[in-house]
């Protein structure tokens, strides 16, 4: 079985191409693979198939909204090996793959998720680092609600982007101050607002037109980035700034992407390394718990 190991600003996955949907992606395998002690390692990992070969296959049920049958189709799944709607690292790196591994020849196509068809734009592939523009589409705001990380509680905006998020700026705090706080155990937010879970970003404002968050993602713990939560950031820190467009740059402990808010929906661009690529040894593959 083959597969490749690539991030987007240090939020790593490994990719698995899949184009006859024949793998059992089960939980113990996911959990398996992404272990940085007993697997490859990664954040998360992408099936790369066809999304009508998905939906023939039963992995998915129906086809997602503006998703079509020759779309590809980006099979998220966290490290936990808990399926997410969305990953926006993860459409960027999956698009570089796609050009990379020659399945895709064009600078602009479809990638569909659970959360509907994200189009991308691949400006330039040099080496093992590509530059991505994914457009995130519809921003949703849900309301005000907290999460408290180590005992200290914080306020944010409930976020939709495809997958939930609380995107929480602190007025006052700096980037050294961010940096500092411990995120080593999971934020305590509520659960009768965000029923399926949630993505917590902690923030500062805006200063010089940028941004530094930090997140620590359902289904994984702290990354060191998460595309979707960059856009449910920025969106919040345009709002706490009394805007509802504009650009932000996103610094995150991975790096850095751009965000750009407008009419009600996003972009995000930034880049993609694809760092290997190899096989898996089938002893150890099939060994793994269903
Ligand atoms: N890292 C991702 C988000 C992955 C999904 C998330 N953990 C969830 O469960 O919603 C990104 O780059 O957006």
């Amino acid at each position: 079985m083959q597969f490749a190991k690539g991030h987007g600003t240090q939020n790593d996955f490994v990719i698995l191409p899949d184009l006859d949907a024949t793998i059992e992606l089960t939980e113990a395998r996911v959990s398996a693979l992404c272990d940085r002690n007993r697997g490859i390692g990664a954040d998360g990992v992408l099936r790369v198939a066809r999304a009508g070969v998905l939906v023939e296959t039963g992995v998915l049920d129906v086809l997602p909204d503006g998703v079509e049958a020759d779309h590809w189709f980006m099979d998220y799944r966290n490290a936990d090996g808990s399926v997410a709607e969305m990953c926006g690292n993860g459409v960027r790196v999956f698009a570089h793959f796609l050009r990379a591994s020659g399945l895709e020849s064009g600078d602009e196509f479809v990638v569909g998720s659970r959360a509907g068809a994200r189009p991308v734009i691949v400006h330039s592939v040099a080496g093992a680092t590509a530059d991505v523009t994914v457009a995130m589409g519809a921003v949703r705001e849900l309301g005000t609600s907290t999460a408290t990380v180590a005992g200290q509680e914080f306020t944010g905006l409930g976020i939709d982007v495809g997958n939930p998020h609380l995107a929480c700026v602190s007025d006052d705090l700096t980037a050294a101050a961010l940096a500092e706080l411990d995120l080593t155990t999971a934020p305590e937010f509520d659960a009768s607002f965000f029923e399926h879970g949630v993505n917590v970003e902690i923030l500062t404002p805006i200063r010089d037109g940028g941004v530094d968050m930090r997140v620590y993602e359902r289904g994984v713990g702290e990354t060191r980035s998460c595309g979707t939560g960059t856009v449910a950031a920025a969106a919040a820190a345009l709002r706490a700034d009394g805007r509802a467009e504009g650009e932000v740059r996103v610094r995150v402990p991975g790096g850095e992407v751009v965000v750009t808010v407008a009419d009600g929906s996003a972009t995000l661009r930034g880049p993609s390394v694809l760092v290997a690529s190899g096989s898996l040894d089938e002893s150890w593959w099939s060994s793994l718990g269903r």
